[in-house]
């Protein structure tokens, strides 16, 4: 049931190489971060795992389980739904009977019970990222691509959406992309930089996730990708 998930090989878009060599494994059931500078490929990366690459010339092998949900920086909420139908979109889309008692249970448990009704353009950004995060765990799927979901939050919404959405995906495959080193620091139980010709692994601190953000192990890994991300490649 856990095997492994991951992606080797090599990238061209439009001709242009992406990346080669890359050899990203995932390990089951856990966290892995993935940081790397701007233009890298790690979008590409996501959109290879979750099938959406269909303008990329890609030569390698793939494994990804039949459901991969993907939750990215931008809601992607439809504005002229409410919180409840964005979240049972997913339904609709596949033409399946919507699970509405789950539905509810799920956005409860992001603490969006008073906001069922509202359309997105109501909601605050902390609450539109839950409304993705209950959409992201309707779809209920082994593996999950988040593609920096927390970036454009302000630094208290975004350590509490780093909570909730680690204690909710427990047990998961999860890859998350993102450009913050203490982020990867706190939710990182694998951690890797891409360069265009690999990615290479930073040890990851000890601990459950999310860890917290003062801890001393989570500061020193944090100075230490910094120190990587914006040293000599
Ligand atoms: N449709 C496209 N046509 C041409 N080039 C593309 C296309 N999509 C992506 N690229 C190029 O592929 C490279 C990798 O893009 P990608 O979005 O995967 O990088 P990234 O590491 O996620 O970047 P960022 O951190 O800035 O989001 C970039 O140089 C980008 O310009």
């Amino acid at each position: 049931m856990n095997a492994p998930l991951g992606l080797s090989g090599s990238a061209r878009i439009a001709g242009a190489s992406i990346f080669s060599d890359l050899d990203l494994t995932l390990a089951p059931g856990q966290w892995t971060c993935l940081l790397g500078a701007s233009g890298v490929g790690k979008s590409t990366v996501l959109r290879l795992l979750a099938g959406l690459a269909e303008d990329v010339a890609f030569t390698g092998a793939i494994d990804r389980p039949a459901g991969v949900a993907l939750m990215a920086q931008r809601d992607l909420l439809l504005p002229w739904l409410s919180v409840l139908e964005n979240v049972l979109l997913g339904a609709r889309l596949r033409g399946d009977a919507p699970e509405t008692a789950r539905a509810r249970d799920v956005l409860a448990q992001v603490g969006l019970s008073d906001h069922l009704s509202k359309r997105p353009a109501a909601l605050s950004g902390g609450q539109r990222q839950r409304a993705a995060l209950a959409r992201t765990l309707m779809e209920d799927r082994p593996l999950v691509l988040l593609d920096e979901p927390f970036s454009a939050l302000d630094a208290l919404n975004r350590a509490q959406m780093q909570e909730l959405t680690a204690r909710l995906l427990t047990g998961r495959t999860v890859l998350l992309v993102t450009h913050d080193p203490a982020e990867a620091a706190r939710l990182g139980q694998t951690i890797l930089i891409m360069r265009p010709e690999g990615a290479i692994e930073v040890a990851a601190p000890n601990g459950p996730i999310p860890r917290p953000i003062g801890d001393q192990s989570v500061l020193r890994a944090q100075a230490d990708l910094f120190a990587q991300l914006t040293g000599p490649v």
